[in-house]
């Protein structure tokens, strides 16, 4: 697996040991989130290993969602330290902390587009926003993206409204790529797409893992996603985490509600 970000060089997937050897790019020690008099986390240590995907699964509402948004710093923490390639984000210069935010990207669940804009102007807004260059360079740029994800090229100046859902996703995912991350971050990336669109977003997701050397934290309800594409796979309940490790880890675990996720009856398809 390459260890830098931007390997044209298609890799092998890892395996367990290779995970165990590999640079901490996400460090979350003894976090806690909690709106109002409610504690959504406490005590929670998460690792995420460069290069690999991991997915997370939790009960809806168990706090994935805010997990993710509390690690790209848009909801507070109470207490605890997240470190991110190496670098505690609360010790950073905004500065500092913006070159931090230059290297991850972020698809959002439902996409979340600028309905006003179009697929290549959504691309561009972090181009706009972090970048100084030219607009023929922002349109080549744009158009790279576009295709990277397997939208057509006239898919360019269609707006949100005209897309389908297995669309909005995919541009979604080229404005997360738009500035070269090395890790990404999708909140349910095939939820509200059919089996067979799901499928090719993972193949998506596999295949750009691969080729780009990226870190993937993807926070998913996808049985499917979990057994094809996770390298490793973390699982959220009571405010901590319960168990992290490859899917045999997951399937052979004895907590109760690992064993009615991963062996109840909608899993009885993903395991066939
Ligand atoms: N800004 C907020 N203010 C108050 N409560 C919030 C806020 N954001 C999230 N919550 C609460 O935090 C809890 C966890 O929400 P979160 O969206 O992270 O769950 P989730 O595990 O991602 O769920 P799902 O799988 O359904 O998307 C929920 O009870 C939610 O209502």
């Amino acid at each position: 697996m390459a260890e830098t970000s931007h390997s044209a060089t298609p890799t092998r997937r890892p395996t367990p040991q290779d995970v165990n050897d590999r640079e901490v790019v996400i460090r979350v020690r003894g976090l806690e989130v909690g709106f109002g008099t409610k504690t959504i986390m406490k005590d929670l240590d998460l690792d995420v290993y460069r290069g690999e995907i991991l997915g997370f699964v939790g009960a809806s509402g168990t706090g994935k969602s805010v997990l993710t948004r509390a690690i790209l710093g848009l909801v507070p923490k109470r207490t605890g330290t997240i470190e991110v390639f190496g670098e505690d984000l609360d010790a950073l210069s905004p500065q500092s902390r913006k070159a931090i935010e230059q290297r991850w990207g972020v698809l959002f669940q439902q996409g979340a587009l600028f309905s006003s804009l179009t697929v290549k102007q959504n691309v561009q807004v972090p181009m706009r926003e972090y970048l100084s260059i030219s607009e023929r360079l922002l349109d080549e740029l744009a158009m790279l993206k576009i295709e990277m994800v397997g939208l057509k090229p006239d898919a360019a100046d269609k707006f949100p409204s005209d897309l389908s859902g297995g669309m909005i996703k995919r541009a979604s995912l080229a404005r997360a790529l738009a500035l070269d991350p090395e890790i990404v971050f999708l909140d349910e990336p095939t939820s509200g797409l059919d089996p067979i669109g799901a499928g090719e977003f993972d193949d998506l997701i596999s295949t750009l893992q691969q080729t780009l050397g990226l870190t993937v934290f993807m926070v998913t309800h996808d049985l499917d996603s979990l057994h094809s594409v996770c390298d490793r796979i973390a699982a959220l309940a009571e405010g901590k985490i319960i168990a992290s490790g490859p899917i045999d880890t997951m399937l052979a675990s004895n907590h109760p509600w690992l064993r009615a996720y991963f062996h109840g009856k909608r899993a009885r398809a993903a395991l066939a």
